[in-house]
């Protein structure tokens, strides 16, 4: 199969969180698996420090009145092709923000629909997150390519289906009400990252104002769990941690945590619960509910914090406050740096997620991976990826609570904090969340699966689209 992954971030090289680490995780995999996969994303102004790329256009083509060039090269690491479209709107240094950003993506979706239909025909474009889904409205007349449109964030919509009227052709067809409700209204199939968001998207409480049609679409709607590659992510060959480490040799993970209380200005001692955050600083990761008990649970237990995020302000200013304050106990680091998350995981006792939502997460997975024992609010992908600590029958992978309250959250960090103190019992539980397979080979052949499945559908697996305008 020809498969085109459009999207907005591609890790290495363009990654905000885990939407760039699907991308460029599960595309190599795919082309392991013998399908021709490549990437189209923007040529963002930072990407010439990233990787080769060719000054000379492979292909020119135009969307929205304007003219854009698209560039090939390769994901570094990897052999897949990737097309980078380069126009002026993303000559800046960024990937998101920026008042332009309705418009820009618009224009990367507009650009992606032309380069598939003119350049490199697919049969299938899988595209992710808003920024790509009027791609599948603009394709559902063109039914010899298929799309896919996966939701990594429900939250983030995109333009209203007026402001696109305002920028691009927007077909009579598309009656919902902005882009992200037209890419589950038209897509062939619409996938989230785990199967338990795939469901929870369907009621009020996490359908983000869509529910009623993500309920009307279920036929349509699958969970597919992520994965993280354990060749990358191996915490044995891992060059950013000063000490590597196996199950075999766990004892010696102490030395990364030594490391990481010096680099980020926590007091060094070895026996101190340290917890720690990596984060996008935003609302969806529960920083509502972790700021009101920070304080006291710093104050009554001798335990450690450590942030490393960039986002909202408000997070970042309370966070600074917080940790003014407990000198040596709580550290908080603005800023996103690879190495330093991966020293996190491999350095830290315990891995804090407590999401208000969480369509998979991919952190708590490498947290594991790490031996870094997770605590998480079991919603999402959280549910199908950490099952909860007990001791008695020695089963499970971490600490869960399920009320997004601050004393639940409370309860289990507490927990946690004295579990520790039984360290027999805590290396059985880091040892079995580093034995979980999270790779991504089944995944990946859920995938297969489902492109195979919209391309030639059976009565069972055809897309339930109903639109007043027949294909
Ligand atoms: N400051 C920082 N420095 C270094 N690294 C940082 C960082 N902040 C975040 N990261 C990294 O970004 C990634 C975050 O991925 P997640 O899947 O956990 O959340 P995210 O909400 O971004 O993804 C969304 O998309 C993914 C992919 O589908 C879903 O798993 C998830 O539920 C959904 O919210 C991890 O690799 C993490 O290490």
């Amino acid at each position: 199969m020809k498969i085109l992954f459009v999207a907005a971030e591609a890790a290495p090289i363009a990654k905000v969180g885990g939407m760039g680490d699907v991308v460029g995780t599960l595309t190599p995999i795919l082309r392991k698996m013998g399908h021709d996969v490549r990437i189209l994303m923007p040529y963002y102004g930072f990407l010439p420090d990233k990787l080769e790329i060719p000054e000379k256009s492979v292909w020119q083509g135009s969307a929205m009145f304007q003219t854009f060039d698209i560039f090939e090269t390769v994901l570094p690491g990897t052999d897949v092709p990737l097309y980078l479209l380069g126009h002026a709107a993303f000559a800046p240094r960024r990937i998101y923000q920026g008042d332009d950003e309705p418009w820009r993506f618009t224009f990367f979706a507009n650009g992606g629909a032309q380069f598939a239909l003119n350049y490199w025909q697919p049969n299938v474009i899988h595209c992710h997150d808003w920024h790509t889904g009027m791609i599948p409205v603009w394709m559902y007349k063109t039914p010899e390519i298929k799309t896919v449109f996966t939701i990594h964030n429900l939250a983030y919509q995109g333009p209203a289906r007026s402001h696109v009227e305002e920028m691009a052709w927007c077909p009579p067809y598309m009656q919902e009400n902005n882009v992200m409700a037209g890419a589950i209204q038209f897509a062939d199939c619409v996938n989230t990252v785990s199967p338990t968001y795939a469901k929870q998207i369907q009621t009020p409480e996490y359908g983000e104002a869509l529910d009623a049609l993500l309920a009307l679409k279920k036929d349509k709607i699958v969970g597919v769990v992520n994965g993280i590659d354990p060749d990358q992510y191996n915490p044995a060959t891992d060059s950013n941690l000063d000490q590597p480490f196996s199950i075999e040799t766990l004892d010696q993970r102490v030395t990364n945590k030594i490391a990481l209380q010096k680099q980020v200005g926590l007091e060094v001692n070895s026996g101190a619960f340290l917890v720690s955050m990596v984060t996008r600083l935003v609302e969806q990761k529960g920083l509502d509910i972790v700021l009101p008990i920070l304080e006291q649970y710093l104050s009554y237990t001798g335990d450690q914090f450590l942030v490393l995020g960039t986002g909202e302000e408000r997070y970042e200013t309370q966070l600074r406050e917080i940790s003014e304050r407990y000198p040596g106990r709580m550290s908080v680091q603005l800023l996103y740096n690879d190495g330093l998350s991966r020293r996190i995981y491999g350095g830290s006792d315990a891995f804090l997620m407590p999401s208000r939502f969480e369509p998979c997460g991919i952190s708590q997975m490498m947290a594991m991976r790490y031996g870094c024992v997770p605590i998480v609010r079991h919603t999402g992908g959280l549910v199908d990826t950490v099952s909860p600590h007990n001791p008695i029958e020695k089963t499970g992978t971490g600490y869960c609570f399920n009320l997004y309250e601050s004393l639940d959250l409370y309860t289990s960090l507490i927990r946690a904090s004295e579990s520790y103190l039984y360290r027999e019992t805590w290396k059985e539980l880091q040892i079995r969340g580093m034995s979980q397979d999270f790779s991504w080979e089944r995944s990946a052949r859920k995938y297969i699966q489902l492109y195979q499945d919209i391309l030639s559908p059976t009565a069972e697996t055809l897309p339930s689209v109903t639109s007043p305008e027949s294909k």
